[in-house]
């Protein structure tokens, strides 16, 4: 048989860890790439032990095997967005900022992965200053959900005049444009995000989406908004599309495990 389609498709790199669980990291955004119709390479910085009742266990890669990956990528692939998930430690760190120098990584999305909704540290303490200091002035866009906004700005959360203040003052930092996710909000606020990027100060808001099972959000929309911008988005409609898809994952959501599970990204198989 002769009959051959040559795609051509843009392609995106995640750095991130591995969730066993299926549900967040590595996984959730290949397949949200892949959603996107996005080709998702990956460079893996850690193995989580992880489920939708919690993480067990942490295991770094050396930075070495970190850079190694990236520069396999791009050196042959080439790559139109990139994403950062969990970095875990202040080594990786250094080396991924270094790399995204070298080797010119625009489109860089920073998901500054510390606390997930579930409570679990996911980063080392020494690694918080040095995620704030070295790599989110390289971002797009950095993507703090209520916790991470907390650590990062110094102040407490509550209402959305608060996330308001936390999105200007993580500005502040040196980043391009923040968006303060609002899934650990309560009440009203739950599912509302707070943009600023120096000019504009907007909220985002879809439907709010009543379920349990929103394990996975945040990598879905910072690897969503990573996929868009591949496919050469502007970072607004970039990031408003990538709130539609993670609204409509969240509806999809899945049903398993004992805990928290994740959200469901095959909506566009199960709708046609
Ligand atoms: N119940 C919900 N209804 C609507 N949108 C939601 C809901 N929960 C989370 N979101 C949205 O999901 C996106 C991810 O935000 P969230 O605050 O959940 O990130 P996160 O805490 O990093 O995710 P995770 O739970 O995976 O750790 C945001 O756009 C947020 O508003
Ligand atoms: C490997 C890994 N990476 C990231 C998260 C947090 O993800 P989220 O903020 O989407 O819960 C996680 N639980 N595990």
């Amino acid at each position: 048989m002769t009959c051959q389609t040559q795609l051509n498709v843009p392609v995106a790199l995640t750095i991130a860890g591995s969730d066993s669980g299926g549900g967040a990291g590595i996984q959730a955004d290949l397949k949200t790439f892949a959603f996107h119709c996005v080709h998702g390479t990956s460079a893996l910085t850690c193995v989580t032990a992880q489920n939708t009742q919690g993480v067990s266990r942490v295991d770094a890669l050396p930075p070495e095997a970190v850079v190694a990956q990236i520069e396999a990528v791009v050196s042959d692939i080439g790559v139109q967005a990139t994403k950062t998930g969990m970095l875990l430690n202040q080594e990786i760190i250094q080396a991924v900022a270094t790399q995204v120098k070298i080797l010119g990584l625009d489109n860089l999305v920073v998901d500054p992965v510390m606390v997930s909704r579930t409570g679990a540290q996911l980063i080392d303490d020494s690694a918080v200053q040095c995620l704030r200091d070295v790599l989110m002035p390289l971002a797009a866009i950095v993507t703090p959900n209520r916790y991470e906004a907390q650590i990062l700005s110094g102040l407490a959360i509550h209402t959305l005049e608060d996330m308001q203040a936390a999105a200007q003052c993580i500005h502040q930092l040196g980043v391009t444009a923040v968006l303060v996710k609002g899934g650990g909000m309560t009440g009203s606020l739950r599912g509302v995000d707070v943009w600023f990027d120096g000019q504009e100060l907007s909220t985002l808001k879809t439907e709010q989406v009543e379920t349990h099972h929103t394990h996975g959000t945040g990598c879905t929309l910072s690897s969503a908004i990573t996929a868009n911008l591949a496919q050469g988005k502007d970072l607004g409609s970039a990031v408003r599309c990538a709130k539609d898809y993670v609204t409509t994952a969240l509806n999809y959501a899945l049903d398993m495990g004992q805990g928290t599970g994740p959200v469901g990204h095959f909506f566009p198989l199960l709708r046609s």
